[in-house]
């Protein structure tokens, strides 16, 4: 397909630049209406974007342009989207509901999942039962996920975001090569009563590996090694890999599932035996449903569509670099870190999927943290600095079943309010002087109390944090993400940009082992290494 060219919206989003947020909801009476939707239990507020309607109509022309329907369409056939790698996508086949027919490259893979799925549902109610147990007969009280990226951030996020506040099974994560993450993860646990959890797509990872092998050092000290396979899982696309680890049972997924969309499979296994199947299964229909949204709703009010093209629209229209998100729930507290690595994994590319250079910014820089401890720190300079940053806000009604979450989400709005509207210097001017501040006194304040505004936001509504919605918020999430892949021509389903770091530290602990550094490191590494490196 020859490169769409980008000329309609840009031009559009020059005029939009020259005027505010607030000002269009006058200019355009339907504004609210037309920039708002429902979708899978969801509500979308964009209506303070900066784009117009002409700007809308712009970006949607180019999702037009660049067929997004046909490219969405490619990814639900199971056509090898991934290109790079040759692989079909098929996240969406995890969370289909039984009776589905999805194909990889023409292979069937729905009966494979369905397998897959109820053998987990019965793991999962063997060992809660107290049927499955130990190597010394007793129940498992404990789970220990080891894992990392894809394979620790999302079943972490299910976690946090799903767990009861007492639960029967506590479910420990580890990710981190750093011995204190597992030192920390092991306090208080009984190997007797503790089972493992070894998660990764490759089974080759160096930092799972290193801390699969601490974890069985530390169960061998205190259980009979024959029983040690009891107490070992492993979930991985490589299941001889687990098998030669020692992992007594293996869950496998495909070479189609990539690693940031791998929490609706069995690498989310630990959430489903500390919480059930239950909850597991309400959380792939929040997902599906989603799915289905995805697909039936028209561009124009298809959630997932929309938000890629406020992003695009940011990004390629106005050169914003960076998109913050700030979920009001504590329990929502991992979404940052889950969409730091969905979004820059997937996007942050430099070559189109023919090879040539994008030429353009593609995934913006995602940072976040959750409300309202975010207005409380790095708030200041998303309101006030010279560099604009859109925002989403994720509001969830009832956060808690004892508390009203009221002054949780009149905070998100307020934050989204005073970023639109900013406050003038006349205004922080009259305010300062009805507060009995001299003139003087408010020439000199005035300035530093004056808020630009204009600074555009999304808001993402749900009433409760229910398995579904959090299903359905991450599924929205990852469709934007194929959908601002597609506009800007990218293949999202590759990760080459983290190859390198992984050579290069192989090498540099091959040099510390030889404690001879090779001859051409650069002077900084070389210095760092020998200050390093311990003296032999
Ligand atoms: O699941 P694994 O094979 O252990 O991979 C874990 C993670 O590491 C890789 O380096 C990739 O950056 C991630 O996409 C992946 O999720």
């Amino acid at each position: 397909m020859p490169h769409v060219a980008w000329t309609e919206l840009e031009a559009a989003a020059r005029q939009d630049a020259q005027s505010r947020i607030q000002d269009q909801f006058a200019a355009d009476p339907d504004r609210l209406s037309r920039m708002t939707l429902d979708a899978a239990g969801l509500h979308l507020d964009l209506s303070k974007q900066s784009w117009s309607r002409a700007g809308f109509e712009a970006a949607l022309a180019q999702a037009r342009a660049c067929d997004v329907e046909g490219r969405r369409a490619a990814l639900f056939a199971g056509e090898a989207v991934n290109l790079t790698e040759g692989r079909a996508v098929l996240h969406p086949a995890l969370r289909a509901p039984d009776g589905a027919s999805f194909h990889a490259l023409g292979e069937p893979v729905s009966a494979e999942v369905e397998a897959v799925r109820a053998e987990m549902k019965t793991y999962a109610q063997a060992l809660r039962c107290g049927n499955e147990t130990g190597a010394t007969g007793r129940r498992f009280e404990a789970v220990l996920h080891i894992g990392i990226g894809g394979s620790d951030l999302g079943p972490r996020l299910i976690w946090d975001a799903l767990r009861p506040l007492d639960p029967d099974i506590d479910l420990r994560f580890v990710a981190n090569i750093d011995p204190r993450d597992m030192a920390e993860a092991l306090v208080g646990l009984d190997p007797e009563t503790t089972l493992v959890v070894v998660v990764s797509k490759t089974f080759s990872t160096q930092e799972t590996l290193t801390n699969a092998e601490a974890a069985k050092a530390w169960l061998a000290a205190s259980l009979p090694g024959e029983g040690l396979a009891k107490h070992f899982i492993g979930v991985t696309a490589a299941p001889e890999k687990a098998q030669a680890f020692g992992c007594g049972r293996t869950f496998a997924f495909r070479d189609w599932v990539g690693g940031r969309y791998s929490l609706w499979s069995a690498v989310s296994l630990s959430c489903v035996l500390a919480l059930g199947w239950e909850v597991f299964q309400a959380f792939l229909d929040g997902a599906a449903e989603m799915d289905r949204h995805f697909l039936e709703a028209p561009l124009e009010k298809n959630a997932p569509v929309l938000l890629a093209l406020a992003e695009i629209y940011n990004v390629d229209g106005l050169h914003r670099g960076a998109r913050s998100v700030a979920p009001y729930a504590h329990a929502l507290r991992r979404l940052p870190a889950f969409l730091q690595q969905l979004e820059m994994e997937s996007n942050g590319k430099q070559v189109r999927r023919d090879g040539s250079a994008a030429g353009r910014q593609t995934c913006p820089v995602v940072f976040g943290e959750p409300g309202s401890n975010g207005q409380h720190a790095f708030f200041q300079q998303l309101h006030q600095g010279p560099q604009v940053v859109p925002i989403d806000f994720i509001v969830v009604r009832r956060t808690c079943e004892k508390a009203s979450a009221t002054a949780l989400w009149a905070n998100a709005l307020a934050q989204a309010q005073a970023l639109m509207l900013g406050k003038s210097e006349a205004e922080a001017h009259a305010e300062l002087i009805a507060s009995g501040a001299s003139e003087a006194e408010a020439d000199r304040l005035a300035p530093h109390k004056t808020f630009p505004g204009n600074r555009p936001s999304t808001t993402v509504v749900m009433e409760r944090l229910t398995p579904q919605a959090l299903g359905a918020l991450i599924a929205l999430y990852e469709h934007k993400t194929f959908v601002e892949g597609v506009i800007w021509d990218i293949n999202s389903f590759d990760q080459w940009g983290v190859e390198l770091g992984k050579v290069l530290a192989k090498a540099l602990l091959k040099d510390v082992a030889s404690g001879a550094p090779s001859a051409d490191l650069d002077p900084s590494t070389a210095a760092l290494l020998s200050r390093l490196a311990p003296a032999r």
